[in-house]
């Protein structure tokens, strides 16, 4: 007898769950430009298509993408292998579980053995190859029946983050450095952030997430069981000529939750959770002090002024920090240390790095006074 043994890459189905806006980077990142659908490298890709062609690599091409319908235009254009069965669409963005668990539903349609990879759309990743490598042992250990995780060593007691308490070796085939999840914790505030950083036990959670559909699905409609069912009834229709009726009729009324909430954090309290170290280096540009950084190139760390954009003109004299412009204005810095300036035809950013989260309260601030034509 001839046993044929597949590799658990074989059913392995990568996605981009690509929406919200990235409002700390505001007026660089809007409504109709998010953060996924910009170059904040200044290697000529936008995040979206590093994260794509990432992934490419390792599913034979196939990478589905779940992202807003107004944003299909763009990341058509900047994707143009993407074939129209890999695009899922939404009426409007409803939290990443939404997003995380159609995909989940979609290819577990397509491969009852599917094991899925959830991969956020805008983070900066390098080198693709230490990447792959994890997301390798990741599919091997996801082929064990766990939800498995990607950790980062954190350097901070960032409170944006999921943080992962990760316990012993599993010892997994394909999977020699997978550990069993014993905790995981969304975005705790700054005092437990601040002592699980203190205690050395902690990583960050990067914000993907590979496993088999079905146990996916399991603990979604475990706690989420409306969305759940919504979802299904969404699945269930989609490709037939009722699709439009239905995703038009149940989508509005779906909960909006993350993914973290929904599965991340029960899954690991009931066992089901492990974690891979990541060996790349790992970015979220969550702000613009990180566009700074990761655009810094003096090889001799001097600091500078960092400028992007192509229409730029700067004039620097004794100061540091980062200009982004394209409206060909002249700008004269003087005497001003890590400074944050971004100029666009209808808005202007002054700020400094140390305050560069708080360009998301400016955001919220002008969306509540009405302001919205900026936005
Ligand atoms: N299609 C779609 N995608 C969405 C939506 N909301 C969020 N996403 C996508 O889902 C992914 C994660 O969502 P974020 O909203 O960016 O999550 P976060 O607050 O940064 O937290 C997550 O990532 C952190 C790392 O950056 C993690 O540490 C944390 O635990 C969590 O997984 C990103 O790719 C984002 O584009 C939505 O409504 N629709």
């Amino acid at each position: 007898m001839v046993m044929r043994v597949t590799s658990p890459l074989a059913h392995f189905h990568p996605f981009i769950p690509a929406g919200g806006v990235g409002s700390r980077l505001w007026p660089l990142s809007r409504a109709d430009a998010p953060k996924f659908l910009l170059d904040l490298t200044g290697s000529g890709s936008s995040l979206l298509r590093a994260t794509y062609d990432r992934l490419a690599g390792l599913s034979g091409g196939r990478v589905m993408v779940v992202t807003g319908r107004t944003h299909a235009p763009a990341v058509c254009r900047q994707l143009p292998e993407l074939s129209p069965g890999d695009l899922v669409l939404e009426p409007s963005p409803k939290d990443s579980a939404a997003a995380i668990g159609l995909a989940c539903m979609l290819i577990a349609r397509q491969d009852p053995d599917a094991i899925v990879g959830s991969f956020a759309a805008d983070h900066v990743i390098e080198p693709a190859e230490a990447f792959q490598d994890v997301v390798r042992e990741a599919v091997a250990a996801a082929a064990s029946g766990r939800i498995v995780t990607i950790g980062i060593p954190p350097s901070s007691p960032a409170t944006g983050f999921g943080y992962i308490r990760a316990g012993s070796q599993l010892g997994l085939e394909g999977a020699p450095h997978a550990l069993q999840v014993e905790q995981f914790v969304e975005k705790p505030d700054e005092a437990t952030a601040r002592a699980y950083v203190h205690s050395g036990n902690y990583t960050w959670n990067a914000g993907m997430f590979v496993a088999p559909a079905s146990l996916m699905l399991r603990h979604l409609a475990a706690s989420e069981p409306a969305l759940h069912a919504g979802l299904a009834e969404i699945a269930d229709a989609w490709g037939t000529p009722a699709q439009d009726e239905v995703v038009d009729r149940v989508w509005p009324g779906l909960p909006k939750t993350a993914i973290d909430y929904a599965v991340a954090e029960p899954a690991a309290a009931a066992g089901d959770v492990a974690m891979v170290p990541a060996t790349f280096t790992w970015d979220d540009v969550g702000d613009f002090a990180a566009i700074s950084r990761l655009n810094h190139v003096d090889p001799h760390g001097d600091p500078h002024v960092t400028v992007l954009g192509d229409n730029s003109r700067v004039l620097a004299d004794s100061s540091t920090g980062i200009v982004v412009s394209d409206t060909g204005r002249m700008i004269a810095l003087i005497g001003v240390e890590d400074i944050v300036v971004v100029d666009t035809p209808d808005a202007l950013l002054v700020t400094t790095q140390e305050h560069a989260q708080r360009v998301k309260d400016a955001v919220a601030s002008l969306k509540q006074s009405g302001n919205t034509d900026v936005l």
